[in-house]
């Protein structure tokens, strides 16, 4: 197996001081208890089979030895259990942390290919079951490898040829418990891809509940959730089926060692070759050796277990994100906002088609800029270029003048504004999905965005005003509300650029109406691409450039269009014939 063990045991560098603490207390616990068995056969082979009128002095002794033993033993426990366990859990939250930071640097272009429930699940149930390893793993090993060691040496103490006949179980045990751990592997990762796909479709079902009651298609999710969950019960039930064979062959050896130590054992006591109390010893200590046997077949489920989650891990974090910065990344003092594509070329990594084609265009700073074209055209494509949302695959887009590549990823972001039809809020309170526009805003900036965004007046409306929650995505604002919000998110971000795409496409006439004169005031001054379906919101553009198939056909005002009689004026006057707006 490939596994990169240096990164797996680095996780434990913060820790290292009491993770060896708790290490050297197993240890000591180990110890201690390989010293009961050894009492024992001191009552029963040195005290009661000698002097007896001194025994009961020392049975009371060796008790009170044993009474110190268990309460050390126990604190130790104490101990181990509860740092172990701390420690686990500290070091699943670093990776858990690590994880959500890295996700959030990965581009869109990886979101695109990938479902939410998948991520959740490596990012919940992967690392929990990590820590487990982490944990256990090492004590573990220390605990039972020193029992294990420690009664073989003093078994050959007390009978070789019983021990050499015990210990020639044990290959065979080997060899089954690799056989078996290769099934196991494989059953626990493809346990881990089933319950990935059960959250993906809970996300889905349960995210587009309104829409999956809006067409009374509660049925057929049910239908496709369990078959999802069907497909994660076969997927458990062969790992269960793994682990029943695993389990009870491995018992089966165990038990066999017992019986041969009875049997051989007895037979030696009747040659009068072993006396009673090393029987009773050797019995003892079968225990001793039994309990890491019968613990290695679950400590190899967690090792799988922990194994598969740390490469499911790995996979992620060793994701590259596409898009990043450049060693040297350049900020600029201010952003003037000239947007320039120069013979740009993009496909999405599915390269299927070309999206934007050989597409070169200048926009102005200040100048309101709109994109119109068929579905599909690669309006949005576009737009998304600008923000490095997607890197071009041939060409260059420059912002005043500099390569976006060499600009500072933040900066660049930080110095544009996107009001998209599907708007996105987050679940807290009106106040807060505003300051996500600035996070450093303060109430007053926040209300006089609201004010900008002719959001004012619904707020104040709402039972608690700023401080209303607003639900999972916003669920209890109505569609015009919500895009005032993102509206007055942005005035609170104060980018010099702006992408409208479709902000008003999915509103009435009504909400349109207050959305609209909100955008007029936010588009003052900043350079503005308005992507529009509806001509009619855009007859006022100073410029519309139409694409088609990723290039573009035609530019020029309204009237200018109009009169050329091409593609523009062909679709203005379907969609008048056609009322659409
Ligand atoms: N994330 C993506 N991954 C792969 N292909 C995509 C992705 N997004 C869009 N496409 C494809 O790119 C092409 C252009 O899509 P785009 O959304 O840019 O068009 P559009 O002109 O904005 O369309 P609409 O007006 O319908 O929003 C389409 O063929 C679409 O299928």
């Amino acid at each position: 197996m490939n596994f990169p063990i240096r990164k797996f045991l680095s996780y434990y560098k913060p820790y290292l001081n009491v993770f060896l603490l708790v290490l050297a207390c197993a240890t000591f616990i180990s110890l201690l208890s390989l010293a009961f068995p050894l009492l024992v056969r001191y009552v029963t082979h040195e005290i009661l089979e000698n002097d007896l009128s001194a025994a009961f002095h020392d049975i009371l002794w060796v008790g009170c030895v044993m009474i110190v033993l268990v309460i050390l033993q126990n604190a130790g426990n104490f101990f181990v259990d509860f740092k172990g366990h701390e420690i686990g859990a500290r070091m699943e939250s670093d990776l858990r942390s690590e994880l959500f930071s890295h996700m959030q640097k990965l581009s869109l272009s990886f979101y695109d290919k990938q479902k939410t429930g998948q991520l959740m699940t490596r990012i919940t149930n992967d690392l929990l079951l990590l820590s487990e390893l982490y944990h256990h793993a090492p004590e573990d090993y220390v605990k039972y490898s020193i029992r294990f060691l420690g009664s073989f040496i003093i078994l050959l103490y007390i009978n070789v040829p019983l021990t050499i006949a015990v210990f020639c179980f044990l290959p065979v045990l080997g060899v089954l418990s690799l056989y078996f751990n290769k099934k196991l592997n494989r059953a626990l990762t493809r346990n881990k891809e089933r319950i990935g796909d059960v959250n993906a479709q809970i996300e889905d079902s349960l995210g587009g509940i309104r829409v999956v009651q809006s067409f009374a298609n509660e049925e057929l999710e049910i239908g496709k959730f369990n078959r999802e969950n069907q497909r994660f019960l076969e997927s458990r039930k062969g790992t269960y089926k793994a682990e029943a064979y695993f389990f009870n062959t491995a018992e089966a050896f165990v038990q066999m060692i017992t019986i041969t130590v009875v049997v051989f054992g007895a037979m030696q006591i009747l040659d009068a070759s072993m006396n009673l109390a090393d029987l009773i010893t050797f019995l003892l200590y079968i225990g001793f050796m039994v309990e890491p046997m019968q613990k290695l077949t679950h400590m190899s489920m967690q090792f799988q277990e922990g194994i598969t989650g740390f490469q499911r891990f790995l996979q992620i974090m060793n994701t590259k994100p596409e898009i990043e910065n450049q060693p040297e990344p350049k900020s600029l003092p201010s952003i003037d906002g000239q947007i320039e594509f120069k013979d740009v070329c993009f496909h999405y990594n599915d390269r299927t088609n070309t999206v934007i084609d050989h597409l070169s265009l200048t926009i102005h700073p200040g100048e309101y800029v709109a994109i119109v074209g068929f579905s599909g055209a690669g309006k949005t494509t576009l737009a998304s270029l600008i923000p490095r949302f997607y890197e071009v695959t041939e060409g260059e887009v420059l912002l005043d003048g500099e390569n976006i590549r060499e600009l500072d990823l933040h900066f660049l972001r930080k110095g544009i504004g996107v009001v998209q039809q599907d708007v996105y809020l987050f679940s807290g309170s009106v106040m807060d999905n505003i300051r996500y526009g600035n996070p450093e805003a303060s109430d007053e900036e926040v209300i006089l965005a609201a004010h900008q965004a002719n959001a004012h007046s619904f707020i104040t409306d709402l039972p608690d005003g700023y401080h209303a929650e607003i639900g999972q995505r916003g669920v209890r604002l109505s569609g015009g509300q919500k895009q005032r919000l993102s509206i007055a998110r942005v005035f609170l971000k104060n980018p010099p650029i702006l992408i409208l795409d479709e902000a008003t496409s999915a509103l009435d006439n009504e909400s349109e109406g207050v959305v609209k004169e909100a955008l007029d005031t936010l588009v003052k001054g900043r350079t503005t691409i308005v992507i529009a379906h509806r001509l009619s919101t855009i007859r006022n553009a100073g410029r519309i450039i139409v694409l088609s198939k990723g290039k573009i056909t035609e530019q020029g005002s309204h009237e200018e269009l109009l009169r050329q009689e091409g593609s523009y004026s062909r679709l203005y006057s379907k969609q008048f014939e056609g009322q659409v707006n």
